[in-house]
């Protein structure tokens, strides 16, 4: 097997008192979609913030790319090629789809020995990124406030790939998305995953977990609950893994499908 893309050794966190993570180890490799499980307080949000620099362990340790890795801030992670879309989006709505792409990176061009914005060349460079990737826009001139949020997410995703981004982490990406939109994110997912780009998304959506992910990990109460191929299992499994329940277990209808 290659070397994993992200391994988590260990890794604790305590808010004062309180224990959120209690060691966990599992890693994630490159091309693989990680589903993140676990009912509510189970410690999700605070693994990938500890993963894309929002938050420091406070013990263990992470080996990106094989080499030791703590992210100080979402910038430094985001240099590693590590960054979350979460649910309230990052784009910068009152500017075009264009301007969000290049957000200082923009290509210039002299004019008269002056620096100025290729605004041709960054449209081609979009163009043909969002093209590639089979995302559609209506334009895009068009202020990003103008967009649902289904193509907001595709273009941060777009985005995230076009710059080299190595490992994306997705919080609930779906949770304010319709059907359509939902099944175009997922299918985007994949396409992200198949050019050896790791993915980890927390959902509460069962189902979703097992259309997109390779491998289901389940949080409970701060620990690994269970770490398993998609194919490997059921979604009853997973449930009971989930609660913490036997098999034939109560509670377990609780827990969206
Ligand atoms: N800033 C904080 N200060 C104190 N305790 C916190 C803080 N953030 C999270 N916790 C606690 O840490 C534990 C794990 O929370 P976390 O948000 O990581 O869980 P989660 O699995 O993402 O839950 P959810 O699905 O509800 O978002 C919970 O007991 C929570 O109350």
């Amino acid at each position: 097997m290659s070397e994993p893309l992200l391994v988590l050794d260990d890794v604790t966190k305590n808010y004062g008192a309180i224990q959120a993570l209690k060691g966990i180890s599992f890693s994630i490799g490159r091309g693989e979609v990680v589903a993140l499980l676990g009912d509510n307080g189970a410690g999700k949000s605070t693994l990938v913030k500890i993963i894309s620099g929002g938050l420091e362990p406070t013990s263990g340790r992470m080996l990106f790319e094989g080499k030791e890795f703590l992210a100080r801030s979402p910038s430094e992670a985001k240099d590693a090629g590590i960054e979350t879309v979460y649910q309230d989006l990052s784009l910068c709505t009152n500017v075009d789809v264009v301007a969000n792409f290049f957000m200082g990176r923009e290509i210039t061009r002299k004019v008269l020995g002056v620096p100025v914005l290729d605004e041709r060349a960054m449209e081609g460079v979009v163009a043909k990124a969002l093209a590639d990737a089979g995302t559609r826009i209506p334009s895009l001139r068009a202020n990003v406030e103008h967009l649902s949020g289904g193509q907001r997410q595709a273009i941060e995703l777009n985005r995230f790939v076009h710059w080299g981004g190595k490992l994306v982490l997705l919080d609930e990406p779906f949770a304010a998305l319709g059907v359509e939109q939902t099944r175009r994110g997922l299918d985007m997912i994949r396409k992200v995953a198949s050019q050896g780009i790791g993915v980890v998304i927390i959902t509460h959506i069962m189902q979703q977990a097992f259309q997109v992910a390779d491998r289901i990990v389940v949080i409970r109460q701060g620990v690994v609950a269970g770490d398993v191929a998609t194919s490997q299992t059921s979604p009853d499994a997973v449930i009971n893994m989930i609660t913490g329940e036997t098999l034939a277990g109560a509670g377990a209808a609780s827990v969206a499908r």
